[in-house]
């Protein structure tokens, strides 16, 4: 299987992304007519720079607004494409993207447009070049893959075949069942995009919102199946229109959309080995092993030096974590409380020091505590992770890692070893006293906003984690867009949390962490009210809710009035789903502006995250803080 990207998903200059697409280990590139006009050297000099960067100019694009013009243009816009035939051949590629019309004044006849598009396959055929039609969603007459096969099928010409472009045909939700009857050597070329479900004008939607397979939506190995089952021989090339992927970092995003096409390929294949009776791919699919089974977070590590490492210990200690451990050899402590386990690590020449030199006190690593460590670093290995090599002391656990996007480091934990293993073998262990609290529900972080797509495929890919649907919440100052990536069997969930403005506590986040950072860890409990009870006793100051939540809480559920009190009385936020499940959940006052701890109590089969309640937290956080600088 061959793999190609639109110039036009990258950011850069033609040579910049060129050397980005070569070096992401793709075989070719859509020459998309912009970049070549914006550039300032030839396009023999496209075709030389491609060769020597061993890349194959696989397509030319786009030709457009050729087929049912009116009668009178019909000679120019022949001659107009032989201009591009010529341009076609300095450039030494041999198929190019028609796509439909979408002139207002287009002959909305087929006989008119199957007749133009003969008399252009016609002048093809005279080059030896391929014309490859693709229905635009906002096509004038065609504007379905239907539409645009029916005419290919008829006109019938060795030098005209069709285009399938994913995002055309999953944005307007359109019925893929047709798409196996088209013979694969039919199939000029396929492009492919993910994109977010947006309600909006499709072509605004297409042009700035697509992303990379993996980051979106639509559930593209549906699109794809048929495709591969059909014979196809052609390559997947990428088409990715987004105004966010046009200013990030070339090389990164380059690397994204390689890794984008594996995760495809990927599900892909086993879609159709779901398949009764199986399908077999025509060509060779990416075929890692397959993502390990998730059994929860095993610890979260924090950076710190010894005085914040102090200050947080104490702060554990008040939520009533026990310091069990003290490292045979290094700076590092471990507190624990039912199952959960955090680590504070303040050795000096560590990989933590230097994430607590760049970032300050932060979480520097996540272990994952799965079925089988090796299979799941060699899972991420084949999506382009390095695997992290640390210094082993003598007799300590080599645990694999690789690297998460922000560089801190992520662990994969035996859990079938016996789970206290990996802390017996480091630390004199003491016995834990409390277990009110009993794991990590979840663990949110904030991202500088434009690394949103790039942190989801990491979890979509190399941990085969499945997202939920984007929360829009409000912040006193602005807005936070919060998007849970979690464990298929919901072991492990992960709240990625971004704001683009710039006073939101998003914002303040990845401004004092420079970069992404820690927001909260949120603690299970089976008791909210003994563990507020408790934690409270030892000190730990919660954030303050206003009487004014609870008032409208009585208004929103039929609570009793006694137990609204009660929560009032403990600070602890209400939630319910409309399958009966309930959340309690509490918050404490931040860690020296960095990350605060919340306790959650699930009832019932609550399944969320409280997310209405957000805004509360933040205005109360936000009030907080105002009155803190008072
Ligand atoms: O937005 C467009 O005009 C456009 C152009 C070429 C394509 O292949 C496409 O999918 C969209
Ligand atoms: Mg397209």
């Amino acid at each position: 299987m061959k793999h190609s990207i639109a110039t036009v998903s990258l950011s850069g200059t033609l040579p910049e992304k060129l050397k980005a697409i070569a070096a992401a280990g793709f075989d070719g590139v859509e020459i998309f007519e912009n970049d070549l006009l914006y550039f300032d050297g030839s396009p023999k000099e496209v075709r030389d720079m491609c060769h020597d960067l061993n890349l194959e100019i696989m397509l030319f694009q786009p030709f457009r607004d050729f087929e049912g013009g009116p009668r009178d243009r019909l000679q120019r816009n022949l001659e107009r494409a032989e201009r591009k035939f010529d341009l076609m051949q300095e450039l030494g590629t041999d198929k190019i993207l028609v796509c439909s019309s979408v002139v207002p004044n287009v002959i909305c006849d087929d006989a008119v447009i199957a007749d133009d598009l003969h008399q252009l396959a016609e002048l093809a055929a005279k080059r030896d070049i391929m014309i490859g039609y693709e229905a635009l969603a906002w096509g004038k007459h065609v504007f379905s893959y239907k539409h645009a096969w029916q005419l290919v099928k008829t006109i019938n010409h060795a030098h005209l075949g069709i285009i399938l472009d994913s995002f055309h045909t999953m944005s307007i939700l359109d019925d893929l069942s047709e798409l196996e009857n088209i013979p694969g050597e039919k199939i000029v070329f396929v492009q492919l995009a993910d994109a977010p479900y947006l309600k909006m004008d499709v072509m605004e939607w297409s042009r700035h919102f697509r992303n990379f397979p993996g980051q979106g939506d639509f559930g593209l190995a549906s699109f794809l199946a048929p495709i591969l089952a059909s014979g196809y021989q052609g390559p997947l090339s990428l088409e990715v229109f987004n105004d966010g992927f046009r200013a990030a970092p070339t090389t990164l995003t380059a690397a994204d959309a390689r890794k984008s096409l594996r995760y495809l390929e990927e599900i892909t294949l086993n879609r159709m080995a779901a398949h009764v009776p199986p399908i077999a791919p025509t060509q060779p699919l990416f075929s890692p092993p397959p993502a390990a089974e998730y059994k929860g977070v095993e610890f979260l590590e924090f950076a710190v030096d010894e005085a914040s490492g102090e200050r947080l210990g104490k702060v554990l200690e008040q939520f009533s974590f026990t310091k069990t451990g003290q490292h045979k050899s290094k700076a590092v402590t471990l507190y624990q409380q039912g199952d959960i386990n955090l680590i504070l690590n303040a050795e000096p020449d560590s990989f933590a020091h230097a994430f607590f030199v760049a970032h300050g006190p932060s979480l520097c690593a996540t272990a994952f505590a799965i079925g089988e460590a090796s299979s799941a670093l060699e899972r991420a290995t084949q999506y382009g992770c390095k695997p992290f090599e640390s210094r082993v002391g003598p007799k300590e656990r080599h645990i694999p890692a690789v690297r998460a996007p922000d560089g801190s480091l992520q662990y994969f934990v035996d859990a079938g070893d016996g789970k206290r293993s990996i802390y017996h073998a480091d630390f004199e262990l003491q016995p834990t006293v409390n277990t009110l609290l009993k794991n990590i529900d979840h663990f949110a972080i904030g991202l500088p906003a434009e690394t949103m797509d790039n942190w989801v495929l990491h979890f979509r890919t190399v941990f085969g984690f499945v997202t939920e649907h984007e929360w829009t919440l409000p912040d006193p100052y602005g807005l936070m867009k919060s998007r849970v990536v979690r464990s298929t069997n919901n072991t492990v969930r992960i709240p990625l949390n971004i704001s683009e403005n710039r006073n939101t506590a998003i914002a303040r986040s990845v401004s004092t962490y420079k970069g992404s950072g820690l927001q909260h860890i949120a603690f299970s409990t089976q008791d909210i009210f003994a563990a507020v009870a408790l934690v409270r006793s030892n000190g730990v100051a919660l954030l303050e809710i206003s009487e004014n939540y609870y008032d409208d809480l009585l208004a929103r559920f039929s609570l009793e009035e006694a137990f609204v009190d009660r929560l009032k009385a403990h600070n602890i936020l209400y939630d319910a789903d409309q399958w009966g499940g309930g959340f309690l959940h509490v918050y404490s006052q931040p860690f020296e502006e960095r990350f605060f701890f919340e306790i959650v109590q699930r009832m019932d089969g609550y399944d969320q995250y409280g997310a209405v309640n957000t805004p509360v937290r933040l205005a109360a956080q936000t009030q907080h803080r105002k009155k803190s600088l008072e």
